[in-house]
């Protein structure tokens, strides 16, 4: 798709899911939680948390999206995420996944890996070292924290975890990429202060879960929210990089409610390549 016409769908994208306001149900982590709410709510999207057994299946079934993040996983919770994964599955409700953690402690590697095999996901957003561990792949991380890897090699990555796991997958880092695993998009914008502020890549897995809710292309809703998430980063930072991360936080928020379809104008670039085979790229 040339660079024009995506760059309309983008907008668009922003326009319906502005207009629908769809609902999210996140089964996140504490850290996170009031962040997530209200990023969600600055985006123009509406946030719900739910956890209990005795719930979840309900409050997915009606959701646009499910997004589960095992940031302060419990096995109980677990257990709860696969029932509502079920549930939104069978009433045809995007589920996304971000594996916090995953290949620092063994237990989340494999939580992460039983949800991808019992729940059918349709978008995993991680940084590059989560991603790895995922398809068996050693790369540094501490605690939640990737290590620095550069965008053709998590562009391969992402191929080759898109077509393992059988999902669209979006690794973030100082350029985002995202692949079904045929075509692949490279999104550059956002600023390193996204990386001061905790949970702003679990915000941004919701964030993309508000996209999938009104567009069946997950590949387009994940490079909408993408670019429109790094867009708002890159004008919070201009006006307060001097003043440091919490400043950035605030501004941040207030960016993400002021996007409209124009926003993307000299903010985010899209470049996309073609995948020939696992791992490889032209
Ligand atoms: N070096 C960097 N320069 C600019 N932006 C970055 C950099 N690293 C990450 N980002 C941006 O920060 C956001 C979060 O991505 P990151 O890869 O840090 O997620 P994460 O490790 O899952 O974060 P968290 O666990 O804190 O939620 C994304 O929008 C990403 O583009
Ligand atoms: C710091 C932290 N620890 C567990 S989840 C989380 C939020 C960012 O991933
Ligand atoms: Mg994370």
């Amino acid at each position: 798709m040339n660079t024009s016409m995506l760059e309309k769908e983008l907008s668009y994208l922003l326009t319906k899911m502005q207009k629908a306001k769809p609902l999210v149900h996140n089964m996140t982590n504490v850290v996170v939680t009031n962040f997530t709410a209200n990023g969600l709510y600055a985006l123009g999207a509406s946030p719900v948390m739910a956890y209990a057994p005795e719930e979840v299946a309900d409050m997915a079934k009606v959701a646009g999206a499910l997004v589960l993040n095992i940031g302060t996983l419990t096995g109980e919770l677990v257990d709860t995420m696969v029932i509502a994964g079920l549930s939104a599955n069978a009433n045809g409700v995007p589920v996304l996944l971000d594996p916090v953690g995953a290949g620092a402690i063994r237990f989340r590697t494999e939580s992460a890996l039983r949800i991808l095999r019992e729940v059918k996901i349709s978008l995993v957003r991680g940084n590059a070292a989560e991603i790895a561990h995922l398809v068996g792949e050693a790369r540094e991380i501490k605690g939640v924290d990737a290590g620095e890897s550069g965008s053709y090699d998590n562009a391969c990555l992402a191929v080759r975890a898109a077509q393992e796991l059988g999902t669209v997958v979006a690794i973030t880092g100082r350029e985002d990429v995202i692949t079904d695993g045929r075509l692949c998009r490279v999104i550059s914008g956002g600023d390193a202060l996204l990386t001061q502020v905790t949970g702003t890549g679990c915000l941004l897995t919701s964030v993309l879960g508000a996209f999938a809710a009104v567009e069946q292309d997950l590949l387009l809703a994940g490079t909408a929210g993408l670019a429109f998430y790094g867009t708002a980063a890159s004008r919070a930072a201009e006006r307060t990089a001097a003043f440091g991360p919490g400043s950035f936080q605030t501004a941040f928020l207030d960016e993400l409610a002021k996007l409209h379809p124009h926003s993307l104008k000299g903010y985010a670039a899209v470049r996309e390549i073609q995948a020939v085979s696992a791992g490889g790229l032209s």
